[in-house]
């Protein structure tokens, strides 16, 4: 159901954020079943006619394609990875509630996200090794992307709430184009401390293997490296969010 304007708030806004955690760390668990497969993302495997590029470029791109026309990018908490393929959506349109400040659809940092996951995060947790599994991998990079883009982009959703909680404290810093000060005002460094133990208390519940006696599952073997998680979340998600958050609030007196 879609969020009426008043329903934004820190809490609400949070206890989103907080859901979208569930789903970048069964992602993880999901890619960390495929080995590197390394085809995937060399630019020499494909041969197709019209397309130049990677295996996980060609599902991407053509995967956004449908999904535009299908209508998902009109949603304001969606951002293309290619949005230069793009055309418009097919489907009727939407009611979203127009919460955030216009200058929000100018900001996508993709881009950085690409190259943080395929340079920094996946030699993290995958293992090495090729099983031929290279459409359902980019399938997995795809949906674990999506993901962690979506969280990041939230930034916007959780500035504005802000901004609006305390339009005085913001101004002068917006105006003065202080980004140093607005980095510091929407900073909660022990919100941040709480994040990461949830994120790794989840990959490391999530990842277990089950069994019907109780008294098994604690000695169970873990899917995943749940430390891997919460670095995600330190090195890239946190950081990443809050420069979203910047760079919307740097836009919202526009
Ligand atoms: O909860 C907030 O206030 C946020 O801005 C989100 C978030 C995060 O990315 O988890 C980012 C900055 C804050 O320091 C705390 C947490």
């Amino acid at each position: 159901m879609a969020t009426a304007e008043n329903e934004y708030t820190l809490d609400t806004v949070r206890e989103t954020l907080v859901r979208q955690e569930d789903t970048i760390v069964f992602g993880l668990i999901e890619r960390s079943k495929f080995p590197f497969n390394s085809q995937t993302y060399d630019q020499n495997y494909l041969q197709i006619p019209g397309f130049c590029g990677s295996l996980v470029e060609f599902v991407f791109t053509n995967t956004e394609i449908v999904q535009a026309k299908a209508g998902r990018y009109k949603n304001p908490e969606e951002n293309p990875f290619f949005p230069e393929n793009l055309s418009l959506s097919l489907v009727p349109s939407y009611p979203f509630t127009k919460f955030l400040h216009p200058g929000a659809a100018s900001i996508n940092i993709n881009k950085s996200l690409w190259k943080m996951y395929f340079h920094d995060l996946l030699p993290l947790f995958v293992a090495s090794g090729d099983d031929g599994n290279y459409a359902q991998t980019a399938a997995s990079d795809l949906s674990l992307l999506q993901a962690i883009s979506k969280r990041v982009h939230y930034g916007k959703f959780v500035a504005e709430v802000k901004f609006r909680e305390s339009p005085q404290d913001y101004e002068p810093l917006i105006r003065s184009k202080d980004k140093e000060g607005l980095m510091k005002l929407l900073t909660f460094k022990s919100v941040e401390e709480m994040v990461k133990k949830r994120v790794e208390k989840k990959a490391t519940l999530f990842g277990q293997d089950i069994s019907l006696n109780s008294s098994d599952d604690s000695k169970g073997k873990q899917k995943f490296d749940p430390s891997v998680a919460s670095k995600l979340y330190e090195k890239w998600v946190i950081p990443l969010t809050k420069e979203v958050q910047v760079e919307y609030l740097l836009r919202r007196l526009d």
